[in-house]
Protein backbone atom coordinates (compact mmCIF):
# COMPACT_ATOMS: atom_id res chain seq x y z
CA UNK A 1 0.00 0.00 0.00
CA UNK A 2 2.89 2.37 1.13
CA UNK A 3 4.16 1.95 -2.71
CA UNK A 4 1.07 2.71 -4.06
CA UNK A 5 0.42 6.18 -2.30
CA UNK A 6 4.43 6.53 -2.76
CA UNK A 7 4.22 6.28 -6.94
CA UNK A 8 1.07 8.59 -6.44
CA UNK A 9 3.12 11.02 -4.69
CA UNK A 10 6.63 10.31 -6.52
CA UNK A 11 4.40 11.07 -9.89
CA UNK A 12 1.53 13.02 -9.27
CA UNK A 13 0.18 14.76 -12.50
CA UNK A 14 0.68 11.02 -13.98
CA UNK A 15 -1.36 9.42 -11.33
CA UNK A 16 -3.32 11.66 -11.09
CA UNK A 17 -4.29 11.80 -15.36
CA UNK A 18 -4.46 7.85 -14.75
CA UNK A 19 -7.07 8.21 -12.02
CA UNK A 20 -8.93 10.60 -13.64
CA UNK A 21 -9.63 8.78 -16.71
CA UNK A 22 -10.16 5.30 -14.67
CA UNK A 23 -12.52 7.81 -12.93
CA UNK A 24 -14.62 8.51 -16.11
CA UNK A 25 -14.24 5.15 -17.64
CA UNK A 26 -15.66 3.64 -14.26
CA UNK A 27 -18.13 6.16 -14.73
CA UNK A 28 -19.56 4.99 -18.52
CA UNK A 29 -19.48 1.47 -17.43
CA UNK A 30 -21.68 2.26 -14.47
CA UNK A 31 -24.01 4.57 -16.60
CA UNK A 32 -24.39 1.93 -19.03
CA UNK A 33 -25.05 -0.70 -16.85
CA UNK A 34 -27.81 1.08 -15.09
CA UNK A 35 -29.84 0.26 -18.19
CA UNK A 36 -29.49 -3.61 -17.53
CA UNK A 37 -32.35 -4.11 -14.87
CA UNK A 38 -34.94 -2.29 -17.35
CA UNK A 39 -33.82 -4.35 -19.81
CA UNK A 40 -34.06 -7.36 -18.16
CA UNK A 41 -37.52 -6.41 -16.53
CA UNK A 42 -38.58 -5.36 -20.62
CA UNK A 43 -37.56 -8.84 -21.64
CA UNK A 44 -39.46 -10.61 -19.47
CA UNK A 45 -42.30 -8.68 -20.03
CA UNK A 46 -42.77 -6.22 -16.75
CA UNK A 47 -41.90 -2.06 -17.12
CA UNK A 48 -39.17 -2.26 -14.25
CA UNK A 49 -40.81 -2.92 -10.77
CA UNK A 50 -37.49 -1.61 -8.87
CA UNK A 51 -36.78 2.26 -7.91
CA UNK A 52 -33.75 2.28 -9.88
CA UNK A 53 -35.82 0.30 -12.97
CA UNK A 54 -38.79 3.05 -12.63
CA UNK A 55 -36.17 5.87 -12.60
CA UNK A 56 -34.48 4.85 -16.08
CA UNK A 57 -37.36 4.20 -17.74
CA UNK A 58 -39.22 7.62 -16.39
CA UNK A 59 -35.78 9.42 -17.29
CA UNK A 60 -35.69 8.28 -20.72
CA UNK A 61 -39.10 9.03 -21.64
CA UNK A 62 -39.04 12.27 -20.34
CA UNK A 63 -36.49 12.86 -22.71
CA UNK A 64 -38.74 11.31 -25.81
CA UNK A 65 -37.14 8.06 -25.73
CA UNK A 66 -39.34 4.87 -25.69
CA UNK A 67 -37.12 2.32 -23.10
CA UNK A 68 -37.14 -0.82 -25.56
CA UNK A 69 -35.13 -3.66 -25.60
CA UNK A 70 -33.08 -1.88 -28.49
CA UNK A 71 -32.89 1.31 -26.81
CA UNK A 72 -31.78 -0.44 -23.61
CA UNK A 73 -28.92 -2.83 -25.74
CA UNK A 74 -27.57 0.54 -27.31
CA UNK A 75 -26.76 2.20 -24.42
CA UNK A 76 -24.99 -0.98 -22.56
CA UNK A 77 -23.11 -1.45 -25.67
CA UNK A 78 -21.96 2.22 -26.23
CA UNK A 79 -21.56 3.00 -22.65
CA UNK A 80 -19.05 0.08 -22.93
CA UNK A 81 -17.87 2.04 -25.95
CA UNK A 82 -17.00 4.55 -23.93
CA UNK A 83 -15.24 3.31 -21.07
CA UNK A 84 -12.65 1.26 -24.01
CA UNK A 85 -11.73 4.04 -25.26
CA UNK A 86 -11.24 5.77 -22.16
CA UNK A 87 -9.26 3.11 -20.94
CA UNK A 88 -7.43 2.78 -23.89
CA UNK A 89 -6.57 6.48 -23.27
CA UNK A 90 -5.84 5.85 -20.11
CA UNK A 91 -3.46 2.30 -20.44
CA UNK A 92 -1.66 4.14 -23.20
CA UNK A 93 -0.85 6.83 -20.83
CA UNK A 94 0.10 4.21 -17.73
CA UNK A 95 2.42 2.47 -20.79
CA UNK A 96 3.86 5.86 -21.17
CA UNK A 97 4.60 6.63 -17.55
CA UNK A 98 6.40 2.96 -16.86
CA UNK A 99 8.54 4.02 -19.36
CA UNK A 100 8.66 7.84 -17.55
CA UNK A 101 9.40 5.95 -14.22
CA UNK A 102 11.94 3.90 -15.28
CA UNK A 103 13.94 6.65 -16.69
CA UNK A 104 13.40 8.96 -14.02
CA UNK A 105 14.70 6.66 -11.25
CA UNK A 106 17.68 5.12 -14.20
CA UNK A 107 18.47 9.10 -14.10
CA UNK A 108 18.31 9.85 -10.93
CA UNK A 109 20.32 7.40 -9.83
CA UNK A 110 23.60 8.02 -12.17
CA UNK A 111 23.00 11.83 -11.50
CA UNK A 112 23.22 10.76 -7.45
CA UNK A 113 26.00 8.41 -7.90
CA UNK A 114 28.45 10.65 -10.75
CA UNK A 115 28.00 13.60 -7.90
CA UNK A 116 28.85 11.25 -5.14
CA UNK A 117 32.24 11.60 -3.34
CA UNK A 118 34.92 9.80 -4.69
CA UNK A 119 35.34 7.91 -2.00
CA UNK A 120 31.57 6.65 -1.83
CA UNK A 121 31.98 5.74 -5.12
CA UNK A 122 35.08 3.83 -4.79
CA UNK A 123 33.32 1.56 -2.35
CA UNK A 124 30.35 0.39 -5.10
CA UNK A 125 30.30 -2.79 -6.52
CA UNK A 126 29.99 -2.22 -10.50
CA UNK A 127 27.49 -5.19 -10.74
CA UNK A 128 25.56 -3.91 -7.86
CA UNK A 129 25.04 -0.01 -9.97
CA UNK A 130 24.98 -1.89 -13.21
CA UNK A 131 21.85 -3.98 -11.57
CA UNK A 132 20.39 -0.73 -10.18
CA UNK A 133 20.24 1.21 -13.80
CA UNK A 134 19.04 -2.44 -15.66
CA UNK A 135 17.15 -4.42 -13.90
CA UNK A 136 15.86 -2.79 -10.85
CA UNK A 137 14.82 0.67 -12.76
CA UNK A 138 12.68 -2.16 -15.13
CA UNK A 139 10.68 -4.54 -12.35
CA UNK A 140 10.30 -0.69 -10.30
CA UNK A 141 8.33 0.54 -13.54
CA UNK A 142 6.72 -2.53 -13.48
CA UNK A 143 5.58 -1.81 -10.12
CA UNK A 144 4.00 1.22 -10.97
CA UNK A 145 1.86 -0.92 -13.67
CA UNK A 146 0.79 -2.84 -11.49
CA UNK A 147 -0.28 -0.41 -9.00
CA UNK A 148 -2.35 1.60 -11.95
CA UNK A 149 -4.13 -1.88 -12.90
CA UNK A 150 -4.92 -2.00 -8.89
CA UNK A 151 -6.30 1.23 -8.96
CA UNK A 152 -8.22 0.75 -12.63
CA UNK A 153 -9.45 -2.65 -10.61
CA UNK A 154 -10.73 -0.85 -7.47
CA UNK A 155 -12.33 2.45 -9.87
CA UNK A 156 -14.39 -1.14 -11.06
CA UNK A 157 -15.11 -2.38 -8.05
CA UNK A 158 -16.73 0.82 -6.51
CA UNK A 159 -18.48 1.96 -9.78
CA UNK A 160 -20.03 -1.91 -9.65
CA UNK A 161 -21.13 -1.61 -5.81
CA UNK A 162 -22.61 1.58 -6.37
CA UNK A 163 -25.13 0.71 -9.23
CA UNK A 164 -25.25 -2.70 -6.80
CA UNK A 165 -26.26 -0.72 -3.41
CA UNK A 166 -29.65 1.23 -5.56
CA UNK A 167 -30.75 -2.53 -6.56
CA UNK A 168 -30.06 -4.38 -3.09
CA UNK A 169 -27.72 -2.45 -0.68
CA UNK A 170 -28.10 -5.51 2.07
CA UNK A 171 -26.91 -7.92 -1.04
CA UNK A 172 -24.44 -5.50 -1.82
CA UNK A 173 -22.51 -4.98 1.94
CA UNK A 174 -23.32 -8.72 2.36
CA UNK A 175 -21.07 -9.88 -0.61
CA UNK A 176 -18.82 -6.56 -0.23
CA UNK A 177 -17.92 -7.54 3.81
CA UNK A 178 -17.59 -11.63 2.51
CA UNK A 179 -15.07 -10.26 -0.33
CA UNK A 180 -13.21 -8.42 2.38
CA UNK A 181 -12.66 -11.60 4.34
CA UNK A 182 -11.66 -13.20 1.08
CA UNK A 183 -9.09 -10.93 0.65
CA UNK A 184 -8.15 -10.74 4.47
CA UNK A 185 -8.45 -14.67 4.42
CA UNK A 186 -6.07 -15.07 1.64
CA UNK A 187 -3.27 -12.09 2.37
CA UNK A 188 -1.04 -14.39 3.63
CA UNK A 189 0.01 -15.56 -0.07
CA UNK A 190 0.66 -11.89 -1.17
CA UNK A 191 2.67 -11.50 2.03
CA UNK A 192 4.74 -14.81 0.98
CA UNK A 193 5.27 -12.85 -2.68
CA UNK A 194 6.38 -10.19 -1.17
CA UNK A 195 9.00 -11.74 0.48
CA UNK A 196 10.33 -13.92 -2.27
CA UNK A 197 10.35 -10.18 -4.38
CA UNK A 198 12.30 -9.03 -1.73
CA UNK A 199 14.96 -12.02 -1.58
CA UNK A 200 15.06 -11.75 -5.64
CA UNK A 201 15.71 -8.18 -5.31
CA UNK A 202 18.77 -8.79 -3.44
CA UNK A 203 19.97 -12.40 -4.94
CA UNK A 204 19.79 -10.27 -7.95
CA UNK A 205 22.12 -8.01 -7.09
CA UNK A 206 24.43 -10.16 -5.19
CA UNK A 207 25.10 -12.12 -8.31
CA UNK A 208 25.02 -9.39 -10.78
CA UNK A 209 28.06 -8.13 -8.75
CA UNK A 210 29.85 -11.19 -8.11
CA UNK A 211 29.36 -11.93 -11.84
CA UNK A 212 30.74 -8.58 -12.81
CA UNK A 213 33.63 -8.92 -10.18
CA UNK A 214 34.59 -12.62 -12.01
CA UNK A 215 33.89 -11.48 -15.86
CA UNK A 216 37.23 -8.81 -14.78
CA UNK A 217 39.01 -11.22 -13.73
CA UNK A 218 37.97 -14.02 -15.88
CA UNK A 219 41.39 -14.55 -17.86
CA UNK A 220 43.60 -15.16 -14.83
CA UNK A 221 40.99 -17.11 -12.91
CA UNK A 222 41.19 -19.42 -16.66
CA UNK A 223 44.92 -19.48 -16.38
CA UNK A 224 44.85 -21.17 -13.21
CA UNK A 225 42.27 -23.42 -13.33
CA UNK A 226 39.96 -22.19 -10.72
CA UNK A 227 37.19 -21.11 -13.02
CA UNK A 228 35.28 -23.97 -11.47
CA UNK A 229 35.79 -22.36 -8.20
CA UNK A 230 33.73 -19.28 -9.40
CA UNK A 231 31.33 -21.71 -11.13
CA UNK A 232 30.69 -23.28 -8.18
CA UNK A 233 29.65 -19.72 -6.53
CA UNK A 234 27.53 -18.42 -9.10
CA UNK A 235 25.79 -21.99 -9.64
CA UNK A 236 24.74 -21.77 -6.34
CA UNK A 237 24.00 -18.03 -6.27
CA UNK A 238 22.02 -19.05 -9.37
CA UNK A 239 20.17 -21.96 -7.84
CA UNK A 240 19.49 -19.63 -4.14
CA UNK A 241 17.54 -17.17 -7.02
CA UNK A 242 15.54 -20.33 -8.94
CA UNK A 243 14.46 -20.74 -5.70
CA UNK A 244 13.25 -17.63 -4.45
CA UNK A 245 11.04 -17.87 -8.34
CA UNK A 246 9.57 -20.88 -6.90
CA UNK A 247 8.44 -19.48 -4.08
CA UNK A 248 6.88 -16.21 -6.00
CA UNK A 249 5.46 -18.49 -8.56
CA UNK A 250 4.20 -20.99 -6.09
CA UNK A 251 1.85 -17.95 -3.92
CA UNK A 252 0.70 -16.66 -7.09
CA UNK A 253 -0.86 -20.02 -8.56
CA UNK A 254 -1.93 -20.72 -4.69
CA UNK A 255 -3.76 -17.47 -5.01
CA UNK A 256 -5.53 -18.07 -8.25
CA UNK A 257 -6.30 -21.89 -7.42
CA UNK A 258 -7.69 -20.73 -4.16
CA UNK A 259 -9.68 -17.70 -5.11
CA UNK A 260 -12.08 -19.56 -8.01
CA UNK A 261 -14.01 -21.82 -5.36
CA UNK A 262 -14.30 -19.64 -2.93
CA UNK A 263 -15.44 -17.34 -5.40
CA UNK A 264 -18.10 -19.93 -6.37
CA UNK A 265 -19.44 -20.86 -2.69
CA UNK A 266 -19.83 -17.14 -2.21
CA UNK A 267 -22.26 -16.37 -5.13
CA UNK A 268 -23.79 -19.44 -4.38
CA UNK A 269 -24.58 -17.97 -1.44
CA UNK A 270 -25.02 -14.39 -2.45
CA UNK A 271 -27.98 -16.23 -4.83
CA UNK A 272 -29.33 -17.89 -1.63
CA UNK A 273 -29.82 -14.93 0.23
CA UNK A 274 -31.30 -12.63 -2.64
CA UNK A 275 -33.95 -15.72 -3.69
CA UNK A 276 -34.41 -17.22 -0.23
CA UNK A 277 -34.08 -14.52 2.29
CA UNK A 278 -34.45 -11.15 0.61
CA UNK A 279 -37.13 -12.63 -1.66
CA UNK A 280 -36.10 -10.08 -4.48
CA UNK A 281 -37.93 -9.84 -7.53
CA UNK A 282 -36.49 -11.88 -10.71
CA UNK A 283 -34.46 -9.11 -12.39
CA UNK A 284 -33.20 -7.99 -9.12
CA UNK A 285 -31.90 -11.05 -8.98
CA UNK A 286 -30.27 -11.88 -12.32
CA UNK A 287 -28.83 -8.23 -12.10
CA UNK A 288 -27.35 -8.83 -8.72
CA UNK A 289 -26.05 -11.96 -9.64
CA UNK A 290 -24.67 -10.26 -12.97
CA UNK A 291 -23.12 -7.38 -10.54
CA UNK A 292 -21.77 -9.44 -7.53
CA UNK A 293 -19.77 -12.10 -9.62
CA UNK A 294 -18.31 -9.09 -11.58
CA UNK A 295 -17.25 -7.75 -7.90
CA UNK A 296 -16.25 -10.38 -6.53
CA UNK A 297 -14.12 -11.24 -9.66
CA UNK A 298 -12.71 -8.15 -9.73
CA UNK A 299 -11.58 -7.89 -6.34
CA UNK A 300 -9.96 -11.14 -6.59
CA UNK A 301 -8.01 -9.66 -9.54
CA UNK A 302 -7.56 -6.25 -8.05
CA UNK A 303 -5.70 -8.99 -5.06
CA UNK A 304 -3.80 -10.54 -8.10
CA UNK A 305 -2.66 -7.47 -9.77
CA UNK A 306 -1.65 -6.37 -5.60
CA UNK A 307 0.12 -9.32 -5.48
CA UNK A 308 2.81 -8.40 -8.82
CA UNK A 309 2.57 -5.42 -7.50
CA UNK A 310 4.35 -6.38 -4.01
CA UNK A 311 6.72 -8.74 -6.05
CA UNK A 312 8.23 -5.97 -7.75
CA UNK A 313 8.17 -3.05 -4.88
CA UNK A 314 11.43 -4.31 -3.19
CA UNK A 315 13.16 -3.39 -6.69
CA UNK A 316 11.43 0.16 -6.29
CA UNK A 317 12.75 0.42 -2.66
CA UNK A 318 15.97 -0.21 -3.29
CA UNK A 319 16.49 1.36 -5.50
CA UNK A 320 14.92 4.27 -3.81
CA UNK A 321 17.94 3.70 -1.16
CA UNK A 322 20.46 3.18 -3.87
CA UNK A 323 19.62 7.05 -4.68
CA UNK A 324 19.19 8.29 -1.30
CA UNK A 325 22.23 6.97 -0.18
CA UNK A 326 24.18 8.75 -3.20
CA UNK A 327 22.71 11.64 -2.47
CA UNK A 328 23.29 11.47 1.01
CA UNK A 329 27.21 11.17 0.19
CA UNK A 330 27.24 13.75 -2.36
CA UNK A 331 30.16 16.07 -2.59
CA UNK A 332 30.88 19.32 -1.38
CA UNK A 333 30.36 22.23 -3.96
CA UNK A 334 31.73 24.91 -0.82
CA UNK A 335 33.78 26.92 -3.48
CA UNK A 336 32.79 29.53 -5.24
CA UNK A 337 36.05 30.84 -7.01
CA UNK A 338 37.35 30.95 -10.36
CA UNK A 339 40.65 28.74 -10.80
CA UNK A 340 43.24 30.58 -12.52
CA UNK A 341 47.19 28.43 -12.99
CA UNK A 342 49.61 30.88 -13.84
CA UNK A 343 51.69 30.89 -10.42
CA UNK A 344 51.99 27.41 -9.06
CA UNK A 345 50.69 24.86 -7.22
CA UNK A 346 51.24 24.57 -3.07
CA UNK A 347 50.53 21.84 -0.36
CA UNK A 348 51.02 23.25 3.16
CA UNK A 349 51.51 21.05 5.80
CA UNK A 350 48.90 18.15 4.30
CA UNK A 351 47.55 15.88 6.71
CA UNK A 352 45.20 13.13 5.12
CA UNK A 353 43.78 9.79 6.53
CA UNK A 354 41.74 6.71 4.98
CA UNK A 355 39.62 6.04 7.90
CA UNK A 356 42.54 5.13 10.53
CA UNK A 357 44.90 4.83 8.03
CA UNK A 358 47.57 7.66 8.25
CA UNK A 359 48.75 8.56 4.70
CA UNK A 360 49.78 12.09 4.80
CA UNK A 361 51.40 13.69 7.67
CA UNK A 362 52.91 17.45 7.43
CA UNK A 363 53.26 16.87 3.56
CA UNK A 364 54.71 20.04 1.53
CA UNK A 365 54.91 20.63 -2.07
CA UNK A 366 55.35 23.38 -4.13
CA UNK A 367 54.62 23.14 -8.06
CA UNK A 368 56.03 25.71 -10.34
CA UNK A 369 53.51 26.37 -13.33
CA UNK A 370 54.89 24.80 -17.19
CA UNK A 371 57.30 22.55 -15.57
CA UNK A 372 57.27 18.54 -15.11
CA UNK A 373 57.43 17.08 -11.65
CA UNK A 374 57.48 13.46 -11.19
CA UNK A 375 56.49 11.77 -7.52
CA UNK A 376 57.94 9.01 -6.97
CA UNK A 377 57.97 6.80 -3.60
CA UNK A 378 57.15 2.78 -3.11
CA UNK A 379 54.09 1.32 -3.60
CA UNK A 380 51.48 1.89 -1.33
CA UNK A 381 52.99 5.26 0.08
CA UNK A 382 50.47 7.37 -1.91
CA UNK A 383 51.11 9.04 -4.85
CA UNK A 384 47.76 8.03 -6.33
CA UNK A 385 46.16 9.55 -3.36
CA UNK A 386 48.47 12.70 -3.76
CA UNK A 387 46.56 12.58 -7.29
CA UNK A 388 43.43 12.73 -5.81
CA UNK A 389 44.06 15.49 -3.72
CA UNK A 390 45.22 17.45 -6.00
CA UNK A 391 42.04 16.61 -8.09
CA UNK A 392 39.59 17.51 -5.30
CA UNK A 393 38.59 14.12 -5.15
CA UNK A 394 39.78 13.38 -1.75
CA UNK A 395 39.96 16.59 1.00
CA UNK A 396 42.85 17.39 3.32
CA UNK A 397 42.22 16.58 6.68
CA UNK A 398 44.13 19.54 7.79
CA UNK A 399 46.51 21.94 5.58
CA UNK A 400 45.68 23.36 2.47
CA UNK A 401 46.36 22.45 -1.52
CA UNK A 402 46.72 26.16 -2.81
CA UNK A 403 46.41 26.96 -6.57
CA UNK A 404 47.90 30.48 -7.10
CA UNK A 405 47.56 31.53 -3.76
CA UNK A 406 43.96 30.26 -3.30
CA UNK A 407 43.08 27.29 -1.39
CA UNK A 408 41.42 24.64 -3.15
CA UNK A 409 38.27 24.61 -0.76
CA UNK A 410 37.28 27.87 -2.20
CA UNK A 411 37.72 27.13 -5.51
CA UNK A 412 35.07 25.61 -7.70
CA UNK A 413 35.71 22.35 -7.98
CA UNK A 414 34.25 21.81 -11.72
CA UNK A 415 35.83 24.42 -13.11
CA UNK A 416 39.23 22.95 -12.11
CA UNK A 417 38.65 20.06 -12.64
CA UNK A 418 38.02 21.51 -16.50
CA UNK A 419 41.53 22.66 -16.32
CA UNK A 420 42.96 19.19 -15.93
CA UNK A 421 44.13 15.79 -18.00
CA UNK A 422 43.74 12.74 -16.18
CA UNK A 423 45.48 9.95 -16.91
CA UNK A 424 44.68 7.03 -14.61
CA UNK A 425 46.93 4.32 -13.52
CA UNK A 426 44.33 1.24 -15.01
CA UNK A 427 44.05 2.41 -18.96
CA UNK A 428 40.29 1.35 -19.37
CA UNK A 429 38.96 1.97 -22.83
CA UNK A 430 34.93 1.99 -24.06
CA UNK A 431 34.55 -0.86 -26.36
CA UNK A 432 34.21 1.71 -29.27
CA UNK A 433 36.44 3.77 -31.81
CA UNK A 434 39.71 5.24 -30.76
CA UNK A 435 37.95 8.72 -31.89
CA UNK A 436 34.82 8.06 -29.51
CA UNK A 437 37.81 7.08 -26.79
CA UNK A 438 39.62 10.16 -26.98
CA UNK A 439 36.62 12.64 -27.24
CA UNK A 440 34.61 10.96 -24.83
CA UNK A 441 31.62 12.89 -26.27
CA UNK A 442 32.21 16.42 -25.42
CA UNK A 443 30.54 18.22 -27.45
CA UNK A 444 33.09 21.31 -27.94
CA UNK A 445 35.68 18.47 -29.23
CA UNK A 446 36.09 17.89 -32.87
CA UNK A 447 38.46 15.66 -34.94
CA UNK A 448 41.44 17.61 -35.54
CA UNK A 449 41.31 17.97 -31.35
CA UNK A 450 41.91 14.30 -31.34
CA UNK A 451 44.43 14.06 -33.98
CA UNK A 452 46.61 16.71 -32.16
CA UNK A 453 46.14 14.96 -29.53
CA UNK A 454 47.09 11.68 -30.77
CA UNK A 455 50.60 13.60 -32.34
CA UNK A 456 51.37 14.94 -28.88
CA UNK A 457 50.90 11.20 -26.97
CA UNK A 458 52.92 9.67 -29.93
CA UNK A 459 50.29 7.66 -31.03
CA UNK A 460 49.87 8.74 -34.61
CA UNK A 461 51.64 6.61 -35.97
CA UNK A 462 50.56 3.94 -34.96
CA UNK A 463 46.62 4.81 -35.15
CA UNK A 464 47.29 5.92 -38.91
CA UNK A 465 49.00 2.69 -39.62
CA UNK A 466 45.38 0.99 -39.28
CA UNK A 467 43.00 0.46 -41.56
CA UNK A 468 40.04 2.55 -40.52
CA UNK A 469 42.28 4.76 -38.81
CA UNK A 470 40.76 6.77 -35.67
CA UNK A 471 37.43 5.01 -36.50
CA UNK A 472 38.86 1.61 -35.41
CA UNK A 473 36.86 -0.39 -32.80
CA UNK A 474 39.36 -0.77 -29.30
CA UNK A 475 37.60 -3.79 -28.68
CA UNK A 476 35.93 -4.70 -24.77
CA UNK A 477 37.70 -2.49 -22.40
CA UNK A 478 40.56 -1.96 -25.54
CA UNK A 479 41.33 -5.45 -25.24
CA UNK A 480 42.38 -5.41 -29.55
CA UNK A 481 45.30 -2.79 -28.63
CA UNK A 482 48.44 -3.57 -26.89
CA UNK A 483 48.93 -1.97 -23.20
CA UNK A 484 51.38 0.97 -24.78
CA UNK A 485 48.73 1.52 -27.01
CA UNK A 486 45.85 1.72 -24.80
CA UNK A 487 48.44 3.92 -22.41
CA UNK A 488 48.66 5.95 -25.42
CA UNK A 489 45.38 6.49 -26.21
CA UNK A 490 44.45 7.83 -22.90
CA UNK A 491 47.56 10.46 -23.19
CA UNK A 492 45.78 11.60 -25.45
CA UNK A 493 42.14 11.69 -24.11
CA UNK A 494 44.08 13.36 -21.61
CA UNK A 495 45.26 16.17 -23.80
CA UNK A 496 42.24 16.72 -25.75
CA UNK A 497 40.76 19.75 -24.37
CA UNK A 498 44.04 21.33 -23.90
CA UNK A 499 44.35 21.17 -20.66
CA UNK A 500 46.62 23.49 -17.98
CA UNK A 501 47.38 21.11 -15.86
CA UNK A 502 48.11 17.42 -16.33
CA UNK A 503 48.02 14.71 -14.13
CA UNK A 504 49.13 11.06 -14.96
CA UNK A 505 49.36 8.46 -12.87
CA UNK A 506 52.22 5.63 -14.09
CA UNK A 507 51.78 6.76 -17.61
CA UNK A 508 54.44 4.64 -18.95
CA UNK A 509 54.40 1.38 -16.95
CA UNK A 510 53.30 -0.75 -19.79
CA UNK A 511 55.34 0.61 -22.24
CA UNK A 512 58.65 -0.90 -24.02
CA UNK A 513 61.54 1.80 -23.41
CA UNK A 514 61.09 3.15 -27.17
CA UNK A 515 57.48 3.96 -26.73
CA UNK A 516 58.60 5.03 -22.89
CA UNK A 517 61.27 7.39 -24.08
CA UNK A 518 58.28 9.17 -26.74
CA UNK A 519 56.36 9.97 -24.11
CA UNK A 520 58.88 11.36 -22.30
CA UNK A 521 59.95 13.99 -24.43
CA UNK A 522 56.46 14.54 -25.39
CA UNK A 523 55.83 15.09 -21.49
CA UNK A 524 59.27 17.28 -21.55
CA UNK A 525 57.91 19.32 -24.83
CA UNK A 526 53.99 19.61 -23.24
CA UNK A 527 55.87 20.98 -19.78
CA UNK A 528 57.05 24.20 -21.98
CA UNK A 529 53.24 25.64 -22.01
CA UNK A 530 51.76 22.94 -19.60
CA UNK A 531 52.34 22.36 -15.58
CA UNK A 532 52.72 18.30 -15.49
CA UNK A 533 52.59 16.43 -12.64
CA UNK A 534 53.83 12.22 -12.98
CA UNK A 535 53.44 9.58 -10.46
CA UNK A 536 55.79 6.91 -11.36
CA UNK A 537 58.55 4.32 -11.00
CA UNK A 538 60.13 4.45 -14.07
CA UNK A 539 63.70 5.67 -14.47
CA UNK A 540 62.68 7.39 -17.40
CA UNK A 541 60.45 9.57 -16.08
CA UNK A 542 62.01 10.32 -13.13
CA UNK A 543 65.18 11.73 -15.24
CA UNK A 544 62.65 13.89 -18.05
CA UNK A 545 61.22 15.68 -14.74
CA UNK A 546 62.29 19.47 -13.93
CA UNK A 547 61.87 18.54 -10.12
CA UNK A 548 61.29 14.89 -8.57
CA UNK A 549 59.55 14.66 -5.05
CA UNK A 550 59.84 10.92 -3.11
CA UNK A 551 57.39 10.12 -0.95
CA UNK A 552 57.80 8.54 2.23
CA UNK A 553 56.24 8.55 5.78
CA UNK A 554 53.96 10.35 4.88
CA UNK A 555 55.99 13.65 3.58
CA UNK A 556 57.62 14.87 0.48
CA UNK A 557 61.07 15.20 -0.03
CA UNK A 558 61.96 16.95 -2.96
CA UNK A 559 65.47 15.28 -4.97
CA UNK A 560 68.48 17.60 -5.73
CA UNK A 561 70.15 16.62 -8.74
CA UNK A 562 73.47 15.50 -7.90
CA UNK A 563 76.44 17.16 -9.53
CA UNK A 564 78.27 15.22 -11.79
CA UNK A 565 75.53 13.03 -11.85
CA UNK A 566 72.66 13.37 -15.16
CA UNK A 567 70.10 11.23 -14.26
CA UNK A 568 67.53 11.82 -11.16
CA UNK A 569 67.02 7.84 -10.59
CA UNK A 570 70.95 7.80 -10.21
CA UNK A 571 70.27 10.31 -7.19
CA UNK A 572 67.65 8.38 -6.23
CA UNK A 573 70.63 5.81 -6.20
CA UNK A 574 66.85 3.89 -7.36
CA UNK A 575 66.00 5.11 -4.15
CA UNK A 576 69.63 5.61 -2.36
CA UNK A 577 67.55 9.07 -1.78
CA UNK A 578 70.09 12.06 -1.39
CA UNK A 579 67.53 14.57 -0.31
CA UNK A 580 66.65 17.65 1.69
CA UNK A 581 63.30 18.35 3.17
CA UNK A 582 61.74 21.83 1.61
N1 LIG B 1 39.85 4.36 -0.94
C1 LIG B 1 40.72 3.89 -0.06
N2 LIG B 1 40.30 3.54 1.16
C2 LIG B 1 41.16 3.08 2.08
N3 LIG B 1 42.49 2.92 1.86
C3 LIG B 1 42.95 3.26 0.65
C4 LIG B 1 42.10 3.75 -0.36
N4 LIG B 1 42.84 4.00 -1.46
C5 LIG B 1 44.11 3.68 -1.14
N5 LIG B 1 44.17 3.24 0.12
C6 LIG B 1 45.40 2.84 0.84
O1 LIG B 1 46.18 4.01 0.95
C7 LIG B 1 47.54 3.72 0.68
C8 LIG B 1 48.03 4.61 -0.44
O2 LIG B 1 47.40 4.22 -1.64
P1 LIG B 1 47.84 4.81 -3.04
O3 LIG B 1 47.03 4.13 -4.09
O4 LIG B 1 47.77 6.28 -2.97
O5 LIG B 1 49.35 4.32 -3.11
P2 LIG B 1 50.38 4.41 -4.31
O6 LIG B 1 51.62 4.98 -3.75
O7 LIG B 1 49.79 5.10 -5.47
O8 LIG B 1 50.59 2.88 -4.61
P3 LIG B 1 51.01 2.15 -5.99
O9 LIG B 1 52.37 2.65 -6.37
O10 LIG B 1 51.05 0.71 -5.60
O11 LIG B 1 49.96 2.47 -6.99
C9 LIG B 1 47.61 2.24 0.35
O12 LIG B 1 48.07 1.58 1.50
C10 LIG B 1 46.20 1.84 0.05
O13 LIG B 1 45.95 0.55 0.51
Amino acid sequence: MRTLLTYSMVFPRRSAYVLLALLAAGIAEGLSLTALLPLISIAIGGTGDSDIGRVIVGTLQGIGITPTIGVMLLIIVGGMLVKSLILLLANRQVGYTVAHVATTLRLDFIKALLASRWQYYLRQPIGSLANSVATEAYRAANGFEHSANVLALSMQVLVYSVVALFISWQATLTSLLIGMILLLALHRLVRATRRAGSKQTHLIRHLLTYLSDILNSVKSLKAMGRDNVADAILRDQTQQLEKATRREVMSREALLALQEPILAALTASGLYLALVIWELSLPEVMVMAFLLTRILGLLNKTQRRFQQLTAQESAYWAMRAATEEAQAAAERTTGTLQPTLQQGISLKHVSFDYGTKSIFRDLNIEISVKSFTTITGTSGVGKSTLLDLLCGLAEPKSGEILIDGVSLHDINLRLWRYMIGYVSQETILLHDTILTNILVGAPDLAYADAERALHQAGAWDFVSALPEGLHTVVGERGGLLSGGQRQRIAIARALAHQPLFLLLDEPTSALDPDSEQIICETLQRLAQNFTIIAVSHQPAVVNAADTVYALSKGKAERIQRSPGSDSHSESLGILNVAADNT
